[in-house]
């Protein structure tokens, strides 16, 4: 929409289409034209202040990061630059490079704090998504801190010494639960009472992050105004670019068409589409501003109305119509039997990483969070700034569909 209906560029046109329009029927008189000028006047001067603003998307070329840097191009018509920063940029880039929107490419690390204060330096809104998502043991622990939470404290000293006044933090469901109780949270919002103790690295590291974000809103930044930030917490995305459905699917095909059911169907796991969890960053973005003292310092879980299911139900709602089969009514493994192979896959892990990097989809974690009901229902980010999801189910499932049907080894 940047391009599309850019400020009032696109008001200026309709004025010239209905003016020229007049000129074929009638003449129009020298007050309506002075009245046509005056408005084209203000609307050019509307147009010049409109694109002003310079965002900054760190992790934009992540699965979440590319669609929130497409959704800002088409939605925030006040768009004047858009920086991208992340450790490995995407050759997609190029395409956007030809809009009017100046889109800039910076290949950085979150953990190098003069690398993000450069590229922080002249930003009006920071939109931090980067991040280690890892719950498969790939990387160190201290790799996940260094990255999640010292790369964010890097953001928000950079924010602060730049005077960029607006932060938006792209948390996750997991600084709340499943703990490591498995105690379900069924349809909670934001003050739903949970115990939220972990011990992984991943949703440790994700609850300290959006801690520093949180306690950082109202701190005085360059200039002395006060940083607004938030934190967006999403359940498990889903969309085009998911690598963990790109898994399934490839897995699924590898099978002869099967995948095995593992966890019961009763166990509702909470989804939600790439592109609202990105819509939501853009207007949590854009309402800051005008809503600092309601938003700034707040959660807001990501959602939207993908149905409740289990983990492996959900991803049959695109992986059936591309040709697979979910084996079984109920887990076909019993789940002592699961508990089993996922300790013996955090061992095997363990004792081969001298030799290799052994990251199976199943560890005791990923077991653990599959098997334990954990679904939000709320309105807050309705009622605090008028969101409402932007794909419906049908469109956010169609789009995934596609887009599974589209990879490369698929059936269809
Ligand atoms: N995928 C999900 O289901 C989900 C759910 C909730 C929250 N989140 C959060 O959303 C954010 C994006 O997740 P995603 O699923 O798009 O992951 P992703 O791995 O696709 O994207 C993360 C991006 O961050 C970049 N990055 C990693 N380390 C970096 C560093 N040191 N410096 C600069 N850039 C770095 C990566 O290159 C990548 O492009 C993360 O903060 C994650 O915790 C994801
Ligand atoms: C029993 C096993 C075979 C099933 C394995 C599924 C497992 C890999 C899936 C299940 C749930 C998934 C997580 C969940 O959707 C939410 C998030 C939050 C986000 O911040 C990062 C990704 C993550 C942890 C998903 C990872 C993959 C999980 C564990």
């Amino acid at each position: 929409m940047g391009q599309e209906g850019g400020g009032t560029s696109g008001r200026g046109w309709c004025v010239a289409g209905r003016l020229a329009q007049a000129d074929e029927k009638t003449a129009p008189s020298e007050a309506h034209l002075g009245a046509l000028r005056l408005w084209l006047q203000l609307g050019m001067a509307d147009s010049a202040q409109a694109q002003k603003l310079v965002y900054l998307v760190t992790g934009g070329c992540g699965f979440l990061g590319e669609h929130v840097v497409r959704m800002l191009l088409q939605q925030e018509p006040r768009l004047r630059e858009l920086r991208i920063f992340d450790l490995h940029l995407g050759p997609w880039l190029e395409e956007l490079k030809t809009g009017p929107v100046q889109v800039t490419a910076i290949q950085g690390d979150v953990t190098q704090a003069h690398e993000v204060a450069a590229a922080v330096a002249g930003a009006h809104v920071v939109i931090h998504t980067a991040g280690l998502v890892d719950v498969f043991g790939r990387a160190s622990p201290e790799t996940i801190h260094e990255v999640n939470v010292q790369g964010t404290q890097n953001v928000i000293e950079a924010c602060v010494q730049a005077g960029t006044q607006f932060l938006v933090y792209t948390s996750s469901m997991e600084v709340v639960g499943p703990n490591i109780k498995g105690h379900p949270f069924y349809r909670g919002n934001e003050d739903t009472p949970y115990e939220a103790i972990h011990r992984h690295p991943y949703p440790c590291s994700k609850a300290l992050a959006e801690r520093l974000v949180l306690e950082a809103n109202g701190r005085k930044v360059r200039g002395g105004l006060p940083l607004v930030t938030c934190a967006l917490r999403p359940t498990g995305i889903y969309g085009e670019g998911h690598q963990i459905m790109r898994d399934f699917y490839h897995q699924g095909l590898r099978l002869g068409g099967r995948l095995f059911r593992a966890v019961p169907a009763s166990v509702e796991h909470g989804r939600v589409y790439v592109g609202n969890v990105a819509w939501m960053h853009v207007l949590v973005a854009r309402e800051l501003e005008q809503r600092a003292a309601l938003m700034g310092g707040q959660v807001y879980f990501c959602y939207d109305k993908s149905p409740y299911k289990s983990y492996e139900d959900f991803n049959m709602e695109f992986l059936g119509p591309c040709g697979l089969r979910l084996v079984g009514t109920r887990p076909l493994l019993p789940y002592w039997l699961l508990v089993f192979l996922a300790a013996l896959n955090a061992l095997l892990q363990w004792l081969l990483r001298p030799l290799l990097l052994y990251a199976p989809l199943l560890n005791p974690y990923t077991l653990a969070v599959a098997n334990t009901t954990f679904t939000v229902s709320t309105n807050k980010a309705q009622r605090h700034f008028g969101y409402e999801p932007l794909f419906s189910w049908e469109d956010s499932r169609t789009r995934t569909i596609r887009w599974v049907q589209a990879m490369e080894g698929s059936v269809q």
